[in-house]
């Protein structure tokens, strides 16, 4: 199978390598050209633009940073629209709100073509290892057209209905998720101010109901203040602001997730933004320790 893969970050990357080692052609397009070489001595070939990647494969992915990048890459200048057609299927997996990716699916149709939303749960390691989750809606007869790519990058697929469902379902998990790092961050400071060793914290955790990957993998590297980025930082205050608009349109207080965002934007502002989303946890260590006296 053919496919071209836009957006070569830190997911794109891993992604687009997989599917190489899986015996897929891959056309791979990047905005900073210099990420294809990389992927070119595994196999892939480059186009200069997305819509030459378009031209050239029946089935194009992208993984893009954000509303603004999956947007420019089908409506700008040697956009996927200007290749698009009948016959031609577009999956845009990328982290968007509902409004951007029907934006998308409207244009990609009114040319003849197929689109597809398919966010992704997990990171950089499932990304690597073919273990994402993936958060499929659109066209259902592109989604099992593309079911051995996604089979290769994913240990788990749904087909959620249509657009848009993809898009809220993603958002509504990083929601969750940036809730929970916000209140493990608080949990390692106040046990560490307690007078308590936080890796025995880790430890306790790790045997409870609370239990979970996360906490399991970033906790150690935390509580070492390390936070190299495997999902980073401004892309999770990303998905609270548009999780959160989605909690506008429905009317749904979120008031735990605003309070999330806030940290996000705080730790954006201390210039930690391209690091992991764990590095939250340095606004909450930057916070004065209150008076003990009082
Ligand atoms: N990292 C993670 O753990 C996960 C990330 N996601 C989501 O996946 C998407 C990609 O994430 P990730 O790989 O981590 O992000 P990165 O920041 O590593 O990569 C972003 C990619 O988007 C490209 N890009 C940014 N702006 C534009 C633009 N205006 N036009 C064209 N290309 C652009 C970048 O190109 P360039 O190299 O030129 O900057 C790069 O290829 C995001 O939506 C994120 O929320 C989903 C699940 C997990
Ligand atoms: O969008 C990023 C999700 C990261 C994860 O699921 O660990």
């Amino acid at each position: 199978m053919e496919v071209g893969f836009l957006g070569l970050g830190i997911m794109g990357k891993a992604m687009s390598m997989n599917l190489l080692r899986h015996g897929f052609k891959v056309t791979v397009w990047n905005r900073t050209l210099s990420k294809c070489d990389e992927l070119v001595e595994h196999g892939a070939s480059v186009a200069e633009t997305p819509a030459a990647v378009v031209k050239k494969c029946k089935y194009t992915i992208a993984m893009l940073s954000d509303p603004s990048a999956a947007l420019s890459v089908v409506f700008g200048k040697d956009g996927i629209l200007e290749q698009i057609c009948a016959g031609k299927g577009y999956v845009d997996m990328s982290t968007v709100d509902a409004d951007t990716s029907s934006k998308i699916n409207e244009a990609i149709t009114a040319k003849g073509g197929y689109f597809l939303e398919a966010p992704v749960s997990g990171s950089k390691k499932p990304a690597e290892d073919g273990q994402l989750v993936i958060l499929a809606a659109g066209e259902k007869a592109l989604y099992e057209e593309v079911i051995p790519a996604f089979n290769v990058m994913g240990k788990k697929s749904f087909y959620l209905g249509q657009v848009g469902n993809g898009a809220k379902m993603k958002l509504v998990v990083n929601m969750i998720m940036g809730s929970m790092i916000n209140a493990f961050s608080e949990g390692l400071v106040l046990a560490g101010r307690s007078g308590l060793d936080p890796s025995v914290l880790l430890d306790v955790l790790d045997l409870g109901g609370i239990a979970n990957p996360m906490f399991r993998m970033k906790g150690p590297t935390m509580i070492q203040g390390s936070h190299s980025p495997a999902f980073p930082l401004k892309h999770q205050q990303k998905d609270m602001r548009l999780a959160l608009a989605l909690g506008d349109e429905t009317a749904t207080s979120m008031p735990v997730a605003a309070a999330a965002n806030e940290a996000f934007k705080k730790a954006r502002s201390m210039g930690l933004g391209d690091l992991d989303f764990s590095a939250v946890y340095e606004t909450v260590k930057a916070l004065e320790q209150p008076s003990q006296k009082s």
